[in-house]
């Protein structure tokens, strides 16, 4: 597995949906100065790739004959992040209630993530100053050498409450049907046998229950900044 360069800092998020992950790394990563890569958007593009093309979700063969098909190309710029399939623009796409409701099955195909893995772990390879990758499996199986890990956790309710917060005005916000759609997608990817979501061994938990977005902001670059400090 190649490295980045010994002065770049690699910065591993995990955690289960909602938890603020994206957020969080984007932020972090803009203040830093570093790379952000979302792996979360990888799944979710390959889904989409596999419903448009007529791939039965449900069907783990048909998936894993067909993974290494879709081109998905992701730009790491914090301030914009891009992810494309095939040269084309799947940032809207990829945010459907469909691909969300399909992505923990096809996220769970040991092909779809032996390439996703590879693909990720080159983009972090290619981040000269460094970069902050979130996901479910990234301090685990990812990036196991990571300077830091990061498991950021909070409760279901507080999760389901940011979540509506978003869904308002554009699709359904019945708070306990979002709670159990959270809940049911973490059970799956945490059970899943292939690099299921997990905090590794090694990683800082925080939970964000009661932090607002700029606490767990600013919590993240103290831990990142300390880090750096540690290795002069
Ligand atoms: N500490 C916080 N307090 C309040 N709202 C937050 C906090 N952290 C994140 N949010 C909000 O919660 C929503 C979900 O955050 P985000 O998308 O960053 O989570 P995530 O862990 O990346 O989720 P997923 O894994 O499902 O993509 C966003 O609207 C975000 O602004
Ligand atoms: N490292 C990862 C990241 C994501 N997944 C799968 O993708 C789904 C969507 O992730 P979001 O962060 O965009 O919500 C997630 O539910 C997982 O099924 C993954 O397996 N590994």
């Amino acid at each position: 597995m190649e490295t980045a360069a010994p002065s770049a800092v690699i910065v591993a998020i995990d955690g289960p949906s909602g938890t603020g992950k994206s957020s969080t790394s984007k932020a972090v990563a803009a203040k830093l100065g570093l790379r952000y890569l979302d792996t979360g958007a990888q799944y979710r593009a390959i889904t989409w790739w596999m419903i448009t093309n007529g791939i039965d979700t449900d069907d783990p063969h048909a998936i894993a004959v067909a993974a290494g098909k879709p081109g998905i190309v992701s730009g790491t710029d914090p301030a914009a992040p891009t992810i494309t399939v095939d040269g084309l623009d799947a940032s809207v796409p990829i945010r459907t209630q469909e691909v969300t409701s399909k992505v923990s099955a096809v996220s769970a195909v040991p092909e779809v993530r032996t390439l996703i893995t590879e693909l990720q772990r080159s983009i972090a390879a290619s981040a000269e100053g460094g970069i902050v990758v979130e996901g479910r499996d990234i301090g685990t199986t990812v990036l196991p050498d990571a300077d830091l890990k990061i498991f950021l956790t909070a409760s279901p309710e507080a999760r389901a409450a940011r979540r509506s917060g978003e869904l308002r005005g554009k699709e359904a916000t019945d708070l306990a049907a979002t709670k159990d759609a959270l809940i049911k997608r973490d059970a799956a990817d945490s059970g899943r046998k292939t690099s299921p979501l997990a905090k590794a061994g090694d990683a800082v938990e925080v939970d964000t229950t009661e932090l607002t977005l700029d606490q767990v902001i600013e919590c993240v670059v103290t831990l990142v900044e300390e880090k750096r400090a540690g290795r002069q």
